[in-house]
């Protein structure tokens, strides 16, 4: 693939903002979160002390990561009229959807009345957010309404146990907390573009990260995951899928999970979810979905120069801990409402209202043209 031409369409190479949150793609650092390198994060961090660091810039300490936990563990319960609201919504309304409306709806019964509430709104929405789905889905799926408010110690153990109705595995919610970790943050992608856009407004929290998961839900963004699972479950062998996706290219089609804005080369991220995906595929007996996925890696590659980006193998990772495809994005959102919010409260410290301009390109100015003449 030629050189990416940063400039023009899509703000692509504009600097738009500053921010002391994260890198992406910058030469010789990667991919940070406050100066710590996405590696080291999923390897010895949890989701937990990557939020606190996000938030306050640093590492929390023993004592303040035990309370931070007992906090969120603490938030986990679902206000009565948000419950019947969840309720209402059908069974194949999309998921991203519903994370929209019981964000807002959160807006409603716990309003942010003033900025000094954003890191406990923040925190609610936290808690609340695995709650919210996993409600909506085993109410409008099973017909059951769960109790939310689990001991579970992580934010990745009460996800999949609100899910399966069973404590996880401890591998799987390893695996879900580094998934948790590796989408929690990623500078001015479009999402959390959207929730700064909307916060230069000085809008309140909900509004912002209602906002954001309306740019997530697409599959140019976090909607990819989703789009990546369902092409590669057509696929019967590596051989199949490789004759397929040459097809494609020929069409022009596009590729879900591959490429991306900013990176080059590779995402530093992919090489993590792919490992998580080749254990747990090895642990279900799976010989058919990760060589189709590594298959299409390869040929992608060979063809365009094109590579997988954090979409890719989560499609896989997350359908072999038994996680519905169309629960994917909204994991997305579980994981960068941290980012969402950290940019919110970075944009409120030093705002400006966003407002570029355009460059015009309509007709030369013209006089009025009465109905009964047009
Ligand atoms: C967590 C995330 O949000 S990561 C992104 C998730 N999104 C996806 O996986 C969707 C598929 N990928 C894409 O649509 C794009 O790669 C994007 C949206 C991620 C980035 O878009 P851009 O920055 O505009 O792409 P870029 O400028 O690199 O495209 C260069 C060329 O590669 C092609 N290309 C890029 N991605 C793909 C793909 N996945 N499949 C096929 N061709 C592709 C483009 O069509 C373009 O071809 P052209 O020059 O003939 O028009
Ligand atoms: O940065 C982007 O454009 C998209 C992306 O990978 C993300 O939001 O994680």
């Amino acid at each position: 693939m030629a050189e990416k031409k940063l400039t023009g369409a899509g703000l692509r190479g504009q600097t738009a903002g500053q921010t002391a949150l994260c890198t992406v793609g910058k030469s010789g650092t990667g991919l940070t979160y406050r100066g710590y390198d996405i590696h080291e994060l999923a390897k010895y961090g949890t989701f937990e002390e990557i939020a606190w660091l996000l938030f306050h810039g640093e590492l929390p300490n023993s004592e303040e990561l035990a309370n931070y936990k007992k906090k969120l563990q603490g938030l986990r319960g679902l206000p009565e009229p948000l419950k019947q609201c969840l309720e209402l919504i059908p069974a194949d309304a999309h998921p991203m959807d519903v994370m929209r409306t019981g964000c807002s709806m959160l807006g409603n019964l716990e309003t942010e009345t003033d900025f000094s509430q954003q890191q406990d709104v923040t925190d609610r929405l936290l808690a609340a957010f695995p709650s919210i789905l996993l409600y909506w889905y085993r109410f409008s799926h099973d017909g059951v309404r769960i109790e939310t408010e689990t001991d579970d110690d992580t934010i990745a153990g009460h996800f999949l146990h609100l899910l399966h109705g069973k404590k996880p595995a401890d591998n799987h919610r390893r695996c879900m907390d580094a998934s948790l970790i590796l989408y929690a943050e990623h500078e001015f992608n479009a999402s959390t573009f959207t929730a700064r856009v909307c916060a230069s407004t000085l809008s309140d929290m909900h509004s912002c990260v209602t906002a954001a998961i309306g740019s997530l839900r697409g599959p140019l963004h976090g909607g990819a995951n989703e789009a990546a699972m369902e092409m590669i479950e057509r696929f019967q062998s590596p051989e199949e899928a490789k004759e397929a996706i040459l097809g494609m290219l020929e069409r022009k089609d596009k590729i879900m999970g591959f490429g991306h804005a900013i990176y080059q080369t590779s995402d530093p991220r992919n090489g993590i979810i792919k490992e998580w995906s080749k254990v747990l595929g090895e642990e279900v007996g799976d010989t058919v979905l990760y060589p189709v996925s590594e298959i299409i890696e390869q040929v992608m590659w060979d063809e365009k120069k094109l590579f997988p980006n954090a979409d890719f193998f989560h499609a896989s990772a997350y359908h072999f801990m038994g996680i519905p495809t169309k629960l994917f994005t909204p994991i997305f959102v579980c994981s960068r409402l941290t980012g969402w919010a950290s940019h919110v409260m970075e944009q409120r410290a030093n705002n400006r209202i966003i407002r570029p301009s355009a460059e015009y390109i309509g007709p030369e100015p013209r006089s009025w043209v009465g109905v009964e003449e047009r």
